[in-house]
């Protein structure tokens, strides 16, 4: 198990998608758990890494061999030795880690303390696997076409190789200013020497104005707060809302119309409510429906449980926060099928979409899905729902396919309006959400309903 570093290493296998066990090469050094596709990939990088420190390390209550790695609502990793020596060996070396770091962890570490230098990591992180789900992908794409019914043109497939191409070389400008603040935040810090840029020696990559993307640290959740209350709305209702007059407009000119009346002060009109969510279910119509019904279904079908408990008291129900409160209060948010339960799921799609739309002015589909998934959803999700969303991800259409099938009338006459009409609906969709999200955390609400 000790290699003549003096690191741990080991083949263990690991759980991966479809539950099926794939053999990988593991090394822990300096608190740090990597693993390799094999031992001969040490070379190419790491397929992923764990700080041994933040990680519960827990042996699987039914199979003997097995260790859950993981670092609670973040990351997981579920192994299995070969057998219970080698097992046994890796939970003392994973703890004996652990136990360094907790002693080291008592001497005052700057570094540690300091919360950018963590938001950072956790944005480099983002990047990271961006980095390595973008690559997958422009191999995948780029393989010959291995049977004659692939309708794709080799100039959809140019386009599409070149879209990708953009979105990772963005990718590696953000991965790579990222990774420059930690180092200059983090010599700052020590009190080292000055770090300075490194000059750039590869040609640039003409998406200099992307760069200013990158993922929202702001809070807990990772919610993007694009306006904080609803005065800071946008004033232009009219021309954004109404497609300004033409036959020609967007999806989302058509649902803006209805965004207006939606909030009252802070509260959220529930009838409103219903409208847009309602609006929102025809987008699932335009995406794959094999992958795509289901997650519609679960949606609609949250939606008409609000919808049911609104139509019972229309008057006390007025808002989304007094449902809410009166479930509470009734002593019914707790049950499953609650009225409060199902706003939760719902704002969590809002969310998603919210971020959706405003990613995807700036950046192509896949990147915008995968941002919004990790801020909105990802979160909360488990094994079993990740795994749902690798699945939906990849059937996820590409941007132009995406304006295609939000643009109606004449395409040439939409121009500035498209993105335009995203812009205000994520931006009103976002006060929305952010209403709703103050609220659940005033009425610690995940707690009284029970869910993560
Ligand atoms: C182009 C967009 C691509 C979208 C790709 C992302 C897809 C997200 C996949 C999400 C997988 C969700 C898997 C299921 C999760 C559920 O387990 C979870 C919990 O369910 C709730 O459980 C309660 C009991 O505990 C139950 O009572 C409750 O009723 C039930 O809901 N559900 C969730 O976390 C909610 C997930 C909502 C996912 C919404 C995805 C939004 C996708 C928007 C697509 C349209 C936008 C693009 C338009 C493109 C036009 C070309």
């Amino acid at each position: 198990m000790f290699d003549k570093y003096g690191t741990d290493v080991c083949v263990l296998t690991i759980l991966q998608n479809c539950f099926r066990w794939q053999p990988r090469w593991f090394v822990l050094k300096g608190g740090i758990l990597s693993y390799y596709h094999s031992r001969d990939d040490i070379n190419l990088g790491c397929r992923g890494a764990l700080k041994v420190s933040a990680c519960d390390v827990s042996p699987h209550s039914k199979d003997q061999l097995r260790l859950d790695i993981t670092i609670p609502g973040e990351a997981y990793l579920y192994v299995r030795a070969a057998d219970a020596k080698e097992k046994q060996k890796w939970l003392v070396a994973l703890g004996s880690s652990k136990a360094n770091a907790d002693s080291q962890a008592n001497v005052p570490n700057p570094i540690e303390e300091d919360e950018k230098i963590k938001g950072k990591k956790s944005e480099l992180k983002f990047y990271c696997d961006l980095l390595i789900e973008q690559a997958y992908r422009i191999r995948d794409s780029s393989a010959p076409i291995s049977n004659n019914h692939n309708t794709e043109t080799n100039e959809d497939r140019e386009n599409d190789l070149d879209e990708m191409a953009r979105t990772l070389n963005v990718t590696c400008d953000n991965f790579v200013a990222t990774l420059d603040e930690i180092m200059k935040l983090a010599t700052t810090k020590r009190g080292g020497k000055k770090y300075s840029t490194p000059k750039k020696t590869r040609s640039p990559s003409g998406n200099e104005h992307l760069l200013k993307i990158s993922p929202s640290t702001e809070s807990s959740r990772g919610y993007d707060q694009p306006h904080s209350s609803t005065n800071d709305r946008p004033s232009d209702t009219e021309s954004l809302s109404s497609d300004k007059g033409c036959s020609s407009g967007t999806f989302f000119s058509e649902v803006n119309k209805k965004l207006g009346k939606i909030i009252e002060g802070n509260l959220v009109i529930t009838k409103h409510f219903l409208d847009i969510c309602d609006e929102t279910l025809n987008l699932y119509d335009k995406l794959n429906p094999s992958t795509f019904t289901p997650i519609k279904m679960e949606v609609s079908g949250n939606i008409e449980k609000i919808r049911e408990k609104y139509s019972t008291d229309p008057l006390n129900f007025e808002s989304i926060q007094s449902m809410i409160e009166k479930e509470i209060a009734a002593k019914q948010a707790k049950l499953q099928n609650s009225a409060t339960e199902a706003i939760i799921f719902v704002t969590r799609s809002l969310h998603f979409l919210q971020l959706f739309t405003n990613e995807i002015t700036v950046n192509d589909s896949h990147f915008s899905a995968q941002r919004a998934y990790v801020l909105a959803l990802k979160p909360y999700h488990g094994l079993v729902a990740r795994q749902v969303y690798s699945v939906a991800i990849n059937s996820v259409v590409n941007k132009r396919e995406f304006n295609n099938s939000i643009i109606y009338g004449d395409e040439s006459k939409v121009g500035d309006l498209l993105n335009d009409t995203l812009k205000y609906f994520s931006t009103n969709v976002a006060v929305i959400v952010k209403n709703l999200y103050s609220f659940f955390e005033e009425k610690k609400l995940y707690e009284t309903v029970g869910i993560q």
